[in-house]
């Protein structure tokens, strides 16, 4: 029935469009087979469209719940870590905050020291840039003629280690040399051993026995001494030997040489080894079986045509200061083509402050394997392990601890106000005869001081680095000549100036560097004889100083004054061991308060600037 129906409808209108109606509403217009599969072709592509559009979003959907998810886990992940290491760090805090209390002031003073110590070391070894450059290494020491004399080379190495106990002497470094205790075992030539003994100088002291053999050995060396012991024999001896040797082989002529060269930090001090040198050869040279040597002194402020008589032969030893030793080398007034002798006076200083690169240079100059000795009455560690790096198999022969003070000066330390200073001055000075010298660091201080002796009717010459040379050789003249009775120095004068007999020093004004004071009363009590020094101290000396000298009293059993044994050391205080600075020597402090640190800065800034205090040049 129904089918009929439909079948009419489909008689009556042929058009596949009608308009429904109520009464026909279960009519469905007729749709070609062809459309219908056309239409359920589109209705399943777009049935299968809305499918993929549905898991594609779905899986849309999906990824994203599982980023968010994995987000959230990141995030916790990370707050876990952060806590963890927030955590971590917390207890190695509160670890190193336990131990650190368990750590006395001295330990933790000492790590901060050794901190300092490791940021200064990186220093570059004592070579010149050519050989740096090149890796230029010798392994072996400089070969030498000399040998010992058989009976002492016959004795055991306990038999060698037993003199050395006796004279005090501390020897480092592989295979050293024998001390030796007579200077005619050393073979020292007849013309020279008869000099020295018309110049009461029999026997070697404990620097001269040890350190000569080594050096006579060809070997590299630190020698370490208190003030007036004879180093200055010790180091140019090995060099009139060396230049004898080589003359003897074949004459030098115009042009040839030097053998060896000696380096001192102030003219004052390279005029005076220059001297000695003179002396010494001259004396060699005296009854004609010796050949005469030739020195030169080269040292800023004299005129070099007055030497020009010495220029003119063969060239055996040179005495100088860095800068002008360098503008001769500069200017090829001689070279260093045959030089194996380098030694440096106060070589503390020299390879310390304001000199390393001047020293530098001047080994670049070196065109072959070279001896090479560093000598000085203060070597701090710091200087004396840069050294040993630098040097080829190098002896270190220490007298007493590098920088203790020399036993034959009584020390005296006074307070005296500072305006009292100079009328405590002319009462001070009647403690001794002369001569005297008086040390302040300050160049007016010095002139002022001067002045005022002059006025009081005292004898007094000045010297500092602000002097023409005139002023300064006339100054140390007329005081070694016995013409004036008082000397009064900045630092110039106080490393390694040897005058006869000093009665007295007075430190007017204490210096900040312990080494500097070791050497300034080092000028008295010099070679076996006695000696006062007395050192004006106030207010104004830093308390870090004070107790340097306060320690270096104790060590010398020197009496110490109440004001000083007062000042408690805050190292002290907290226990432990008190080593001293490995800076500079001092025992009252630890490098971190420094003051020879503190002043290699302001060099470092005043070199910026250009300043010069005239000092070796
Ligand atoms: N073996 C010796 N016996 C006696 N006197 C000596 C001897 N050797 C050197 N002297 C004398 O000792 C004095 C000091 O010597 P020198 O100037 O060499 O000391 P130094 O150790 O270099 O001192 P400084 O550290 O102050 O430079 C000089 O006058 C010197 O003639």
């Amino acid at each position: 029935m129904e089918t009929s129906t439909k079948r009419r409808r489909i008689q009556r209108s042929p058009s596949p469009v009608y308009k429904l109606d109520d009464e026909n509403d279960e009519y469905e217009p007729y749709i070609p087979v062809a459309q219908r599969r056309q239409q359920k072709l589109a209705k399943l592509q777009s049935w299968g469209a809305s499918v993929e559009q549905r898991a594609k979003k779905q899986q849309e959907e999906i990824d994203e719940r599982e980023d968010a998810q994995r987000e959230e886990e990141l995030r916790r992940e990370k707050a876990r870590m952060e806590r963890t290491l927030l955590m971590e760090a917390q207890e190695v805090h509160q670890k190193r905050a336990a131990e650190d209390s368990k750590k006395t002031e001295t330990e933790k003073a000492e790590e901060a020291d050794n901190e300092i110590l490791e940021a200064i070391k990186s220093r570059r070894k004592l070579a010149s840039d050519m050989e740096l450059a090149k890796g230029i290494q010798y392994i072996d020491s400089l070969k030498t003629s000399w040998r010992p004399p058989k009976y002492v080379r016959e004795r055991s190495e306990e038999q060698h280690q037993k003199i050395r106990e006796k004279y005090h002497i501390l020897v480092d470094g592989e295979n050293i040399p024998p001390p030796i205790e007579h200077f005619v075992d050393m073979k020292v030539p007849g013309p020279i051993l008869e000099y020295l003994k018309a110049n009461r100088i029999v026997l070697p002291t404990p620097i001269q026995l040890q350190g000569i053999p080594a050096a006579f050995s060809g070997r590299d060396l630190i020698g370490i001494a208190f003030t007036g012991s004879g180093k200055t024999l010790a180091f140019c001896l090995p060099l009139i030997m060396m230049a004898l040797e080589e003359e003897m082989k074949l004459p030098f002529i115009r042009g040839e040489g030097p053998v060896g060269i000696i380096l001192c930090p102030s003219r004052e001090l390279a005029n005076q080894t220059y001297e000695n040198v003179v002396t010494w050869c001259s004396a060699l040279a005296k009854d004609g079986k010796y050949s005469q040597l030739n020195t030169v002194l080269c040292i800023g402020g004299i005129s070099m045509s007055e030497q020009s008589h010495v220029m003119s032969k063969g060239l055996h030893i040179v005495v100088a200061t860095p800068g002008r030793l360098i503008d001769m080398l500069e200017k090829k007034r001689f070279t260093f083509n045959n030089c194996k002798y380098l030694c440096m006076d106060e070589a503390d200083r020299m390879i310390d402050l304001g000199f390393e690169d001047d020293v530098r240079n001047i080994m670049s100059f070196f065109k072959r394997q070279r001896q090479t000795l560093l000598f000085s009455a203060t070597m701090p560690r710091k200087i004396q392990d840069f050294a040993q790096e630098s040097l080829i198999k190098p002896v270190l022969v220490n007298v007493g601890r590098a920088g203790a003070a020399n036993l034959d000066v009584l020390q005296v330390v006074e307070y005296v106000k500072q305006e009292a200073k100079m009328v405590y001055l002319l009462e001070c000075l009647q403690k001794t005869p002369p001569p005297v010298i008086i040390f302040s660091e300050n160049k007016n201080e010095v002139d002022d001081i001067q002045e005022y002796l002059l006025l009081k009717g005292v004898e007094a010459v000045a010297i500092h680095g602000s002097k023409s040379q005139e002023e300064r050789q006339y100054a140390i003249k007329s005081f070694k000549s016995g013409a004036k009775d008082v000397m009064v120095a900045s630092g110039v004068a106080s490393k390694g100036l040897d005058f006869n007999d000093i009665q007295h020093v007075i430190i007017f004004s204490m210096p900040k560097e312990i080494e500097d004071y070791v050497h300034q009363i080092g000028r008295t009590g010099r070679s076996g004889k006695t000696g006062i020094a007395t050192t004006f101290v106030n207010m104004n000396t830093a308390e870090q100083t004070l107790l340097d000298l306060k320690y270096l009293l104790m060590e010398a059993g020197q009496k110490v004054p109440p004001f000083l044994s007062t000042i408690d050391d805050p190292r002290a205080a907290q226990g432990g061991t008190l080593k001293g600075c490995s800076v500079c020597g001092g025992l009252g402090h630890g490098i971190s308060n420094c003051p020879k640190l503190e002043d290699v800065k302001r060099r470092e800034m005043a070199s910026h600037r250009g300043a010069d205090d005239g000092g070796g040049y």
